[in-house]
């Protein structure tokens, strides 16, 4: 079911956590609420499932409304049809896997063999259909949240609620289940508000991501969307941008970099917006080859280097190079010709102009993801 979020506060004592927000979950899509460590995630996520008091708005699942500052309503959490699942796996260990899951729905008043029916579909969906008689504590982190995910699943609530559920499970486990996840919302149309602070799991499981900072969204839009195109250098920097240089002025489009960094060539479009004072440039997008004379194209920045490291990373590998004007420009490149990257190597560096972004170093009103424009 639709869930709409409208001007929420929450205040802890002095402490406004959530600030004036606004969110919708459109019925059957997956929104990912994606910012750093205490920007008020957790707080929003407890509002809609009734278990923080805000200090403001209002929240509606479905038609009705769970919650109205205005006229005083707050639905009690038992009676708002949301599951829940969390870091820590709350599993129940004296059970079995089957019972974990059909317990909740036997208390619901769901009679004995129906509830083992459903219990038995939602184990087969998360993969332990196998698993069923086991007890709960003989089972793996991962194991034990997917019986955490059947047992909210199993009884069908309106909206699902998942906190960092993956962060307590190892790296593999986690990529494997992430993958498991997107599929089974896919496939059940499941409602979802999922919190996290890692950029891959939003950019795997959401259909819209929300950036969130300092109790606020500040950019809302799909993965490829914030991605391609990050409201500002504080967004580009969360999400892996490590290539974000203070500007200090514009000189037609040359970008003047602060501290003598040099310039960089942008494009027309990008140095006519004004109050950016940021220029952002993916790893991704930066070209290294052996080191050539320095090219005079216009539209692309061709820079001399030497390599500080380089790290093999399988299918890719991330170096820094230390420029002449002494900017410090990190790229992500395929596997190069032998040799071409060993640490201390003269290298080019080439950058398109359109691969800069100048932004401004915070937005504190949300924006809507712009149009993708490839470069
Ligand atoms: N019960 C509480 N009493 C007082 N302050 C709180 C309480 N819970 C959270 N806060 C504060 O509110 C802010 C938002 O916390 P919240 O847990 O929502 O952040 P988060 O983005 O989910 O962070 P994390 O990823 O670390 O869980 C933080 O500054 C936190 O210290």
């Amino acid at each position: 079911m639709k869930v709409g979020v409208e001007a929420l506060e929450l205040t802890y004592g002095e402490h406004r956590a959530v600030k004036n927000l606004d969110l919708t979950i459109p019925d059957g899509s997956s929104v990912v609420l994606l910012g750093q460590s205490g920007c008020g995630k957790t707080s929003t996520m407890r509002c809609i499932a009734g278990l923080e008091s805000p200090s403001g708005g209002r929240i509606t699942i479905g038609e009705r409304t769970v919650y109205d500052g205005a006229s005083g309503t707050s639905i009690p959490s038992h009676k708002r049809n949301v599951g829940m699942v969390f870091q820590s796996y709350a599993v129940w260990p004296h059970m079995t896997v089957l019972d974990n899951v059909a317990f909740p729905l036997k208390m619901k008043g769901v009679g004995r063999a129906e509830a083992r029916r459903k219990a038995i579909d939602v184990l087969e969906v998360v993969g332990l259909g196998h698993l069923g008689e086991r007890g709960a504590s003989m089972l793996s982190g991962g194991q034990m949240q997917r019986v955490a995910l059947a047992r909210s699943m199993a009884m069908e609530p309106a909206v699902l609620l998942l906190d960092e559920p993956l962060s307590n499970l190892d790296a593999r486990l986690r990529d494997e289940l992430r993958v498991e996840l997107r599929r089974i919302q896919l496939d059940r149309g499941l409602t979802s508000l999922y919190v996290t602070h890692d950029q891959q799991e939003a950019l795997a499981l959401a259909d819209r991501i929300a950036i969130m900072q300092g109790g606020r969204i500040t950019q809302l839009g799909t993965p490829e969307e914030i991605y391609a195109a990050p409201a500002s250098a504080s967004i580009a920097s969360f999400l892996g941008v490590t290539n974000v240089f203070e500007v200090d002025s514009l000189d037609g489009n040359r970008a003047v970099l602060a501290d003598q960094g040099g310039q960089l060539l942008v494009d027309e479009a990008e140095a006519g917006i004004p109050g950016t004072r940021f220029a952002c440039i993916r790893p991704e997008h930066v070209r290294v080859t052996p080191a050539t004379g320095e090219g005079a194209a216009t539209a692309t920045n061709r820079m001399r280097g030497t390599v500080e490291v380089a790290v093999f990373q399988g299918a890719s590998i991330r170096c820094t190079v230390r420029t002449g004007t002494g900017l410090a420009i990190e790229a992500i490149c395929p596997p190069p010709v032998t040799g071409t990257l060993a640490t201390g190597s003269e290298v080019s560096l080439e950058v398109d102009a359109r691969a800069v972004r100048l932004l401004p170093e915070d937005v504190t009103e949300l924006q809507q993801a712009q149009e993708v424009v490839a470069v």
